[in-house]
């Protein structure tokens, strides 16, 4: 999915490179279609409430991408996806950034797809997903590291959300967990194919059939975080800074966003976009189906 954008990315990254030294590239190139988004995010927009906003440090070179819906704990409307979708486009044309950490306000990351943006958007499931797959796989595939900021209660679509960084960072009072099945439906945002990439079948299968929450400890002994911030700290967005910073941000900028495209070209050759599909497709028949309608109605709180 995706690609016209990354790939122009990709070989802005290596000309920058390039200019500066004798270094020389293979040129991997990726084609793959992207569909026609502009239809459903004409709907999105249309389910208002909450924003998604984008703060760009040139200095430090780096990003935060805030989720605002607090009021429902940051769950996603249709029109914080169209944000979102816009927020990636800016990234992919910043050439100074070197980290990006995504996080909610008020302490939680995301509870998931807002359940009044669900209910109303029940016939839009393919194409929702499409629209929320493409903006995920380009946030996954930016030529910098990227961090979700584990938060509060992030479930469902909010763990499917912190799939599509590189790496987890979570709060010691945070739980995370992929409930999408107590909710009669299969992932919507395409958790299931990065989550198996990330942990390998079992985990994925076990995480998703089981709708396990987790702790941090249990979260980081899965593989599916990779730091949980201690207790004392006092400030989890600049600890969670410290760490990409410590952790990443050592070495020549220009450097470290060619590794970045060059490993996501190698992993995008394994055909992501196949899987993708297949799993938008699964996801449609589910969303809108008896088994969601009826987890809908239990109002299930997910504790
Ligand atoms: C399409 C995406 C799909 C997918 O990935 O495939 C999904 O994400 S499905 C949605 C999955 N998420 C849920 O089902 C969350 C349901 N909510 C809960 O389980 C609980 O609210 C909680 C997240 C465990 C928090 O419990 P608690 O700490 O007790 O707080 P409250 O329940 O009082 O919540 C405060 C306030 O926030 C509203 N809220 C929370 N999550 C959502 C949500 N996803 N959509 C809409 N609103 C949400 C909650 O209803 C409360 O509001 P008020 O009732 O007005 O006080």
């Amino acid at each position: 999915m995706c690609t016209r954008a990354t790939n122009k990315v990709l070989h802005g990254v290596l000309k920058q490179l390039k200019s500066q030294s004798n270094v020389t590239f293979a040129r991997s190139v990726y084609y793959l279609n992207r569909p026609n988004l502009q239809p459903i995010r004409t709907q999105l927009a249309t389910f208002e409430g909450g924003s998604v906003e984008l703060e760009m440090d040139n200095s430090s070179g780096i990003a935060v991408l805030t989720l605002s819906n607090p009021r429902r704990l940051n769950s996603m409307t249709g029109k914080m996806m169209v944000d979102m979708a816009d927020c990636v486009g800016e990234l992919e044309l910043w050439k100074e950034g070197k980290g990006l950490i995504m996080c909610g306000e008020g302490g939680n990351l995301c509870s998931g797809g807002d359940l009044t943006f669900v209910r109303k958007a029940l016939h839009y499931g393919e194409e929702m997903a499409a629209y929320q797959h493409d903006t995920l796989t380009r946030l996954l595939n930016l030529p910098l590291i990227s961090v979700a900021l584990v938060q509060g209660h992030t479930l469902g679509g909010g763990a499917e959300l912190s799939t599509a960084c590189d790496y987890r960072v979570m709060s010691p009072s945070a739980k995370i967990g992929f409930v999408q099945i107590k909710m009669g439906l299969t992932t919507a945002w395409g958790a299931a194919t990065r989550l198996t990439r990330l942990l390998g079948r079992r985990k994925a299968i076990d995480l998703l059939c089981s709708a396990r929450i987790l702790l941090p400890s249990a979260a980081f002994h899965e593989g599916l975080v990779d730091y949980v911030i201690p207790r004392i700290c006092d400030d989890e967005l600049q600890e969670t800074k410290n760490w990409l910073m410590r952790n990443f941000c050592n070495y020549d900028t220009s450097i470290m966003r060619a590794i970045k495209s060059l490993v996501v070209n190698a992993d995008l050759s394994m055909d992501m976009s196949v899987a993708l599909d297949n799993e938008r497709k699964l996801f449609a028949q589910t969303w809108g189906g008896p088994v969601q309608r009826k987890a809908l109605d239990a109002n299930i709180k997910h504790k």
